[in-house]
């Protein structure tokens, strides 16, 4: 690289931003009892100084109780909270403001109102805080992935994932990876542009080589993770499948809590996938009824039980319901059986008297279970969707098992749950792999994959100026000397 660029590029980074001051309503529309007005920009002072008279209130990140009136008009529109947060100790890392007012519709907009009235002041755009925030180096993607994802988190579990992530739980290790190859990269650039020079000691090259085989090793160990995060963060997907009549939709809907799905006595009934989301101990899922696997002359049937053999290989658990009444299993239905599924057979009602004994096993169940065993299968429950019996038991047992599969693994700081992080670290391996094939005399190349693994890294967390390693270098090889 010519040194003669390197100047050309820092003089690109400048600071060349010109704001303009935004505002938004940032709690949800609506009647409530407080609505939030957030202010963010160079300008954010002026939405205090203008709309809050007498003892402007400037004592940073507290809370005043003052009363809120129109910049032009003088009219009082509403008492309420005021704060005032110097940049960059905000939450863009600007100068920002907060009003917090009564929740009235009539309310928020007249200080919407009143705001716009001020010079070089407009109405956010969706998201344009955050891109503040990105911009100004507070957030990086994931953090802001995270924060997205605590707002849509319906369950337990996903909240905590999702608050890791917004509190920096992969930015930390992505980062701290990233600027070890850069560091790798800095050392090799120097070799290609004084490897003669005497500076350069002998055994730089090992040292890189070293923490390149540390690093993939570490990036390895995090993508052998079994989709944790991600299966958390979209919901375990759990595929109800089984022969006709077996009552599948009939759990369904128990299960729902309502008639999600059709039920009737006729066989072949569900014929398209029908999903339900549930809160299961904490965890998201979404389970899906699907048609009666039988081979059938029906197309339209047949269409269903092929939507149903690819929802169950999507499934991360696949649970095949066995009726009690018949003590065949059709050879379509033994295909789906293996040690990892979930089997319950149902309609217990029908073969045992009410005031049985649970463990009673009758003729027709002990002939069942011999043709399960031979499938290895492991996990069965019975019960009775009719009068109720045993699907507590199986529900608290399905959590056990989600709490077994996932809660370990969860407490990871640090899990990977997004496709495209996972894309952009299988990238960011291939470059190190790369490097590690190649010759080490093969500085030029060699640093090439380099700068593609930092790219990789750098798209998910939205880093990708290479200007970093000239940083790197002007600090380590003091070029300006
Ligand atoms: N006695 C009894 N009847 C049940 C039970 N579960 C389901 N049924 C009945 O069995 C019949 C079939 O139930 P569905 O839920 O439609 O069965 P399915 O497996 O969804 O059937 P397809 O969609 O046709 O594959 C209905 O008449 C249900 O009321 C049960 O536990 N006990
Ligand atoms: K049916
Ligand atoms: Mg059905």
């Amino acid at each position: 690289m010519q040194r003669s660029s390197f100047i050309t590029k820092i003089a690109k980074r400048t600071w060349v931003r010109s704001y303009s001051t935004i505002y938004a309503l940032s709690s949800a529309p609506g009647k409530a009892g407080v609505a939030v007005i957030r202010v963010s920009g160079p300008q954010a002072k002026k939405a205090l100084t203008e709309t809050v008279r007498g003892t402007t209130p400037l004592e940073p990140r507290q809370a005043y109780f003052r009363r809120i009136r129109h910049p032009v008009t003088n009219m009082l529109l509403d008492r309420g909270l005021v704060f005032w947060f110097p940049g960059p100790n905000s939450f863009t890392g600007e100068d920002s403001v907060e009003f917090h007012v009564h929740g009235g519709n009539a309310v928020v907009k007249s200080v919407l109102e009143a705001l716009g009235s001020l010079d070089q002041f407009r109405l956010a755009e969706q998201g344009e805080f955050s891109k503040r925030a990105f911009d100004n180096d507070k957030l990086d993607l994931t953090e802001i992935e995270g924060l997205a994802d605590l707002l849509n988190a319906e369950t337990e579990a996903q909240r905590q994932l999702a608050l890791r992530q917004a509190e920096g739980g992969l930015r930390k290790p992505y980062e701290e990876w990233r600027n070890k190859i850069i560091q790798c990269m800095a050392v090799t650039e120097a070799v290609i542009d004084f490897g003669e020079d005497e500076h350069i000691e002998d055994g730089v090259l090992d040292q890189v080589l070293d923490n390149v085989i540390e690093l993939r090793d570490a990036i390895q160990y995090h993508l052998n993770d079994s989709r944790v995060g991600e299966i958390v963060r979209s919901g375990v997907r759990v595929a109800i499948v089984g022969p006709p009549n077996a009552g599948k939709s009939t759990l369904l809907n128990l299960l729902a809590k309502r008639e999600a799905a059709i039920v009737s006595d006729t066989p072949g009934t569900t014929r398209d996938i029908v999903e339900v989301t549930l809160n299961l101990g904490g965890y998201p899922v979404v389970i899906s009824d699907t048609a009666g696997l039988r081979k059938s002359n029906d197309n339209i049937e047949m269409e269903g039980v092929k939507r149903a053999m690819s929802r169950m290989d999507l499934a991360d658990i696949k649970i095949c319901l066995l009726p009690l009444t018949q003590n065949e299993i059709d050879p379509i239905v033994q295909q789906v059986l293996d040690p990892d599924t979930f089997v319950i057979l149902t309609k217990q009602d029908l073969v045992t008297t009410p005031n049985c004994s649970n463990n009673t096993t009758t003729l027709l169940e002990k002939s069942i279970l011999d043709q399960l065993q031979k499938k290895g299968v492991q996990k069965i429950w019975t019960l009775s969707c009719k009068t109720g019996q045993g699907v507590d038991r199986f529900l608290n047992d399905m959590i056990d098992v989600l709490k077994s599969t996932f809660d370990d693994a969860l407490a990871s700081p640090a899990l990977i749950t997004q496709a495209r992080h996972r894309q952009h670290l299988q990238d960011c391996l291939v470059g190190l792999e790369n490097y590690l094939a190649l010759p080490q005399d093969e500085v030029v190349l060699g640093a090439e994959e380099l700068r593609y693994a930092a790219n990789a890294l750098g798209r998910i967390t939205g880093r990708v100026d290479v200007e970093d390693v000239l940083d790197v270098l002007f600090s380590q090889f003091c070029i300006g000397k």
